[in-house]
C-alpha cells in the first residue's frame, strides 16, 4: 500500500523524467479497461448502444453545419445588403440551421434517453453478475482481508463506473467528432491554426490523466480508513451496538475519532485537489493564449480582406464550439481515466479464479464408512501459527462426537475444513471412504446441517426463516402460496428445533416478520433466534452430518435437555458433531475430542476421560463444582 508520503511525490514535479514517461504511458494504458465496459454495454442492450451512436454523431456534428450554414448566411445577408436584391437564399439558410438545430435537440434528447436507460440496466447487470461471481468464491477468498477490502471498493464504487464510463466515452465521442468537423472547417483558414488549438490542448490532458492517476491510489490508500468509518458509523447507529456504547460511554470517543479520521483524509484530499486545480487554472490559461493569438490573426486577416465576414462570424462560432467541446474533452478525459482506474478493480475482481468445483463424485467409495481425519493439519492463509495439527479421529453413522477446549483452541476450524470452506494443509478428510474435495458441491452439501456459532438472524418472516433450510422448500413457498406440505415440513422442523412453542404466541404465528429492520418486525431474544436456527438445520431432511457449533449457548437448560433428548432419538444413523463448553452437552458423545492449541489432547467418552484424570477432568471438575 501506498504511503501519503509517496502520494506527495507522485506529482508533476517530483519524479525523474524516463520514470515519469513510464508512469505516464501506464496511466495512458489504463484507458484499456473502456473496452470491457463498452462490451458490457454490448450485452445488456444493443439497441440502445446504437441509439446512443447514432445521438452521439449527430450531436458532435450538428454544431459544425451550424457554423458553415452560418457563414453562407451572413455572406448571403452582406451580398444582398449591397446589391439590395432577394431574402429568399438567406431564409433557406437561416431554414437549414433551424433544421439543424432542431435535430441536435433531438439528438441530445436521445442521448439523455439512451443514458438513463442503460444506467438502470447496466447498473443492475453489472450488480447481479458480482452477486454471482461472489457466490461462486469461497469463503476462505471471501475471508481474506485484502481480498474483502476489495470487494467493499466495489461495492462502494465500482457499480456505477461501467455505466458512467459509456456514458462518458460517448460525451467523448461527440465532442472529438466536433472537433474533427471543426478542425476540417479550419484547415480553410489555416492549417497551422489546427495544431496550435492541439498545442493548447495536450498539456491539460496529461495534468489530467496525471492527477486522476494520483486520486486513484489516494482512494485505495485511503480505503481501509474509510472502512473504518463507516464502522464507526455503524457501530453509533446500529441498535444492536447501541446498549454497550451507551454504557460504556463510547459514543463521544468514537465520535471524536471519526472525526480525526475525517481530517486525515480531507488533508490528503484538499492537497491533492490544490494541485490539481492549480494546474487546471495554469494550463487553461495556456490555451486560452494560443486560442486567441488565433483569434487575433484570424481578425487580422479579415481587417485586410483576405477573410470574409461571414468566415469570421464562422470562426468565432468554431472557436466557441471549440473552446466548449476542449474544455469537456478535457474534464471528460479526467472521468474516463478515473472509471478507467476503478472499473479495473472490477475487472480484477472478475477475473479471480473460482475455486473449481473439485469432485464430481456423488457417492463415496465406501458408504456408511462415515468421516475420517487422517493427520490433518492446518493454518490459515497469511498466518505463521497452524491451528490444526496432525488432527486424526473417524465418526461412524449414528454415533455423535464432541469437540472441547478452550477458546481459539480450533474447534470452529475443524468444522470449516469438513464443510470444505478451506483445504486442510496436509493429512486428508474422507467421507465413506472418498477425500472431500472428489465430491460434487451439492452432493456434499445436500449431506450437511449445520448451525454455525454465529449463526445468521434472517430479517425475514419465521416461515422463511426456517424454511430456507431447505432450498426447494424456500424457493418455491417464496413465489406462491406454501401448500400444506410445505407448511408441515416447516412446522416440523419447528417443534424439533423447540422453536414451535413460541413461534405460535407470536403475532402472526409462522408469517411474523423477525427482525427490527422492517416494519412490525418482531424481535427474538438470543435463545429464541438460536432455536430458529436450530430449526432450520433440522429442515434438511437429506442432511446425515449434523453439526452444531455451540448449540445451546443462548439456551436454558431446559430447552438444552430436550434438544439432547430429541437428538438422541433421531441420531439413528446420523453422524452428529457438537461443539459445546457445557458438559452437560458433551458427556453423552460417543467421542470427545479435547483439543488444545490445534493437537487433540485427549480422546475418549466420557468416562474414560474422567479416569483418564486429565484435561477434561479437570475442567469437568470446575464446572460441576460451580453448580454445587
Ligand atoms: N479466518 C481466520 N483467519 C485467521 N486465523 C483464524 C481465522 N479463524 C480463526 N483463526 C485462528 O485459528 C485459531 C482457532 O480458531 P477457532 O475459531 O477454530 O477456535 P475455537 O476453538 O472454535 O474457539 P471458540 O471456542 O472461541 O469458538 C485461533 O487462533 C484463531 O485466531
Amino acid at each position: 500500500m501506498q504511503s501519503s508520503e509517496n502520494l506527495e511525490q507522485s506529482d508533476l514535479t517530483g519524479i525523474k523524467t524516463p520514470r515519469r514517461l513510464n508512469k505516464l504511458w501506464q496511466q495512458i494504458r489504463q484507458f484499456r479497461h473502456s473496452k470491457f465496459a463498452l462490451l458490457l454495454v454490448w450485452q445488456t442492450s444493443k439497441p440502445l448502444l446504437v441509439l446512443l451512436t447514432i445521438a452521439s454523431l449527430i450531436a458532435g456534428l450538428a454544431p459544425v453545419g451550424m457554423a458553415w450554414i452560418g457563414q453562407l448566411l451572413v455572406d448571403e445577408i452582406v451580398q444582398q445588403h449591397q446589391s439590395g436584391g432577394h431574402w429568399q437564399g438567406a431564409a433557406m439558410y437561416l431554414a437549414l440551421e433551424g433544421g439543424l438545430f432542431c435535430l441536435m435537440l433531438a439528438a441530445q434528447r436521445g442521448i439523455s434517453f439512451s443514458g438513463e436507460l442503460l444506467k438502470a440496466q447496466l447498473t443492475q447487470h453489472v450488480l447481479q453478475q458480482v452477486l454471482a461471481k461472489s457466490t461462486r468464491l469461497s469463503v476462505a477468498q471471501l475471508e481474506d482481508a485484502e481480498f474483502y477490502n476489495k470487494l467493499n471498493r466495489i461495492r462502494t464504487e465500482a457499480f456505477e463506473r461501467p455505466v458512467q464510463l459509456v456514458l462518458r466515452l460517448f460525451q467523448y465521442l461527440q465532442h472529438l467528432v466536433s472537433l474533427l468537423g471543426l478542425a476540417g472547417v479550419m484547415w480553410q483558414f489555416s492549417p497551422w491554426l489546427i495544431l496550435l488549438l492541439i498545442c493548447g490542448a495536450v498539456p491539460g490532458f496529461i495534468a489530467e490523466t496525471w492527477f486522476s492517476g494520483s486520486a486513484f491510489r489516494l482512494f485505495n490508500w485511503q480505503s481501509p480508513d474509510t472502512r473504518r468509518q463507516s464502522y464507526l458509523e455503524t457501530v453509533l447507529t446500529r441498535d444492536d451496538h447501541v446498549r454497550e456504547v451507551r454504557l460504556f460511554q463510547l459514543g463521544s470517543l468514537m465520535v471524536k475519532q471519526h472525526q480525526a479520521i475525517f481530517e486525515k483524509l480531507y488533508g490528503a484530499d484538499r492537497a491533492l485537489t490544490t494541485k490539481r486545480e492549480s494546474w487546471g487554472v495554469v494550463l487553461g490559461w495556456l490555451g486560452a493564449l494560443l486560442f486567441y493569438g488565433s483569434y487575433l490573426w484570424v481578425i487580422l486577416q479579415t481587417i485586410r480582406g483576405e477573410l470574409t465576414l461571414g468566415q469570421l462570424t464562422m470562426f468565432v462560432m468554431l472557436f466557441r464550439q471549440g473552446q466548449a467541446s476542449l474544455t469537456a474533452m478535457l474534464l471528460t478525459l479526467s472521468g474516463l481515466y478515473e472509471d478507467n482506474l476503478y472499473i479495473s478493480t472490477l475487472v480484477d475482481f472478475f477475473d479471480t479464479p473460482e475455486p473449481g468445483m473439485e469432485g464430481h463424485l456423488e457417492q463415496g467409495a465406501s458408504p456408511g464408512s462415515g468421516i475420517e481425519f487422517i493427520n490433518v493439519s492446518f493454518c490459515y492463509p497469511g498466518q505463521q501459527k497452524y491451528s490444526l495439527k496432525q488432527v486424526s479421529f473417524t465418526l461412524k453413522p449414528g454415533k455423535t462426537l464432541a469437540l472441547v477446549g478452550e477458546n481459539g483452541a480450533g474447534k470452529s476450524t475443524l468444522i470449516k475444513l469438513l464443510t470444505r470452506f478451506y483445504q486442510p494443509e496436509s493429512g486428508q478428510i474422507l467421507l465413506d471412504g472418498t477425500p472431500l474435495h472428489d465430491w460434487q458441491q451439492e452432493a456434499l452439501y445436500r449431506r450437511l446441517g449445520v448451525i454455525f456459532q454465529d449463526f445468521n438472524r434472517y430479517q425475514l418472516p419465521v416461515f422463511d426463516n426456517v424454511g430456507l433450510g431447505d432450498p426447494m422448500v424456500w424457493s418455491l413457498a417464496a413465489m406462491t402460496e406454501p401448500d400444506t406440505e410445505q407448511q408441515k415440513r416447516v412446522q416440523q422442523a419447528a417443534k424439533d428445533g423447540l422453536a414451535n412453542d413460541f413461534i405460535q404466541r407470536l403475532p402472526g404465528k409462522y408469517q411474523t416478520q423477525l427482525g427490527r429492520m422492517f416494519e412490525d418486525g418482531v424481535e427474538l431474544s438470543g435463545g429464541q433466534w438460536q432455536k430458529i436456527a436450530l430449526s432450520r438445520a433440522f429442515m434438511r431432511e437429506s442432511a446425515d452430518i449434523l453439526v452444531l457449533d455451540e448449540p445451546t449457548a443462548a439456551m436454558d437448560s431446559v430447552a438444552e435437555a430436550e434438544l439432547f433428548d430429541y437428538l438422541r432419538s433421531t441420531v439413528e444413523n446420523k453422524m452428529l458433531v457438537l461443539i459445546s463448553h457445557r458438559f452437560s452437552t458433551v458427556r453423552h458423545a460417543d467421542l470427545i475430542l479435547v483439543i488444545e492449541e490445534g493437537e487433540i489432547i485427549e480422546k475418549g467418552d466420557h468416562q474414560q476421560l474422567i479416569e483418564l484424570q486429565g484435561h477434561y477432568s479437570r475442567m469437568f471438575q470446575l464446572q460441576a463444582q460451580a453448580y454445587q
